[in-house]
């Protein structure tokens, strides 16, 4: 077991905090770590199959620790597992656990296992507790942090949902070594949206790190974890609902990328992540299209996510529809306000602001040129 201690990060909001610890060995001390929000002595614990091959016995063990048993809910692997249908087996799996209000139960997984299972906590009896145990490197800097849960519906993503935030979240580093290294590239831009969005340096540090952190590199991806929930808990402290439009930054590459996952059926062809990359991509060509950006800045965004190994470039995915019909996806975004979409923008690299004055036509004619070029 690891001697690091793990950094704490709060998440700082009015009247219910949490707490974000992030290091090496967490999962060991799962049940110490949880200490008082476990009440019971079954605990039920949400994951997906992947994840429970290789973890079942060290969340067994930790609990055991304490005097406790896990109590298992194995779902399939992957995005479609986010769906109405899933919902209700986690719903009906906890109220058969008779999981009370004040309970916590835990999702152990990536996102899409963090984003199902709290969901199904906002509304099990309106609402349980639960702790966020997020294994891969996307639900780590993102999904795990900030209270949006959600499943996909067949007109788009994410638009069932509510906001409720974990009580604890344990992120724990050594059990990236597990992560297919396209899942970890996947969740790498997410760790990069935080550098675009309003840190030039963070970004510095990503063109420097980046390459080994995706090679192994603990102490990069240690870093990496901190800094991005750090990023993450400053924007949600500030505006937890995205009302005020700063959360909304946290959207940066999403709008295309949502649009690039409705597209391609929700399916492994393309992760969410592999989606953000390409649509930060497209967001900074755009923002060069308006004259807000330098074209120097839009290439070394794309040539970051070459050196990575990671597809920059909406023509890697070999879509055979127009821009007319990717921006068609987009009018069923969460941001979509009286008939306008408010779209995230750079003015530069760490620039990154909420624009409310683009046209949906505009944006389907500039995908209409990339999707060819
Ligand atoms: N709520 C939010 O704020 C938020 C933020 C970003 C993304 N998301 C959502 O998160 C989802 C994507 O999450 P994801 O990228 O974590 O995908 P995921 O949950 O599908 O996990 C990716 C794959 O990795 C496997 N896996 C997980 N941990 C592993 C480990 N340690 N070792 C080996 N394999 C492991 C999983 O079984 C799965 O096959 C999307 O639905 C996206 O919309 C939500
Ligand atoms: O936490 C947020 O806010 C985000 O926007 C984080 C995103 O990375 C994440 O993919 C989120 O689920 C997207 O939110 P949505 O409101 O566009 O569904
Ligand atoms: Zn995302």
């Amino acid at each position: 077991m690891s001697v690091t201690e793990p950094a704490t990060i709060p998440v700082a909001l009015s009247g219910r905090s949490y707490e974000v610890r992030v290091g090496p060995g967490l999962l060991a001390r799962l049940g110490a770590e949880c200490g008082l929000l476990l009440r019971k002595d079954s605990v039920p614990v949400v994951t997906d199959a992947n994840v429970a091959a290789l973890y079942t016995d060290a969340v067994e063990a930790s609990l055991a620790a304490v005097g406790k048993q896990a109590r298992w809910l194995v779902l399939p692997a992957g995005e479609k597992t986010k769906d109405w249908a899933h919902l209700a087996q986690v719903i009906d799996f906890l109220l058969a656990e008779g999981v009370d209000r004040g309970d916590h139960i835990v999702a152990l997984g990536g996102g899409v296992i963090g984003d199902l299972t709290g969901f199904a906590a906002a509304v099990l009896k309106r609402g349980c507790g639960f702790v966020q145990v997020p294994t891969t490197l996307l639900a780590q800097v993102d999904s795990s942090v900030g209270g949006k849960t959600a499943i996909n519906v067949p007109m788009g993503k994410n638009l069932v949902g509510a906001f409720h935030q974990p009580g604890l979240v344990l992120a724990d580093t050594d059990v990236l070594g597990t992560l297919p290294p396209r899942e970890l590239r996947a969740g790498y831009a997410e760790v990069v949206k935080y550098g675009l969005i309003d840190d030039a340096n963070f970004f510095a540090w990503c063109e420097a790190k980046g390459p080994a952190l995706l090679a192994g590199d603990a102490a990069a991806r240690i870093e990496a974890v901190s800094r991005s929930v750090a990023a993450k808990a400053r924007v949600v402290a500030e505006d937890e609902r995205e009302t005020t439009g700063t959360r909304a930054l946290l959207n940066l590459g999403h709008t295309f990328g949502h649009a690039l996952e409705a597209e391609t059926g929700y399916s492994d062809t393309l992760l969410h992540g592999e989606a953000v990359a390409i649509g930060m991509v497209l967001a900074a060509r755009y923002s060069v299209r308006r004259g807000l950006m330098q074209q120097a800045d839009a290439d070394r965004i794309a040539a970051h996510f070459e050196a990575c190994d990671m597809k920059a470039d909406v023509t890697e995915l070999g879509l055979s529809c127009d821009g007319r019909r990717l921006a068609d996806h987009m009018l069923h975004d969460k941001k979509m306000d009286a008939g306008t979409l408010p779209f995230l923008l750079m003015r530069g690299i760490g620039q990154t602001f909420l624009a409310k004055d683009v046209a949906i036509d505009d944006v389907a004619a500039f995908l209409d040129r990339e999707l060819k070029s």
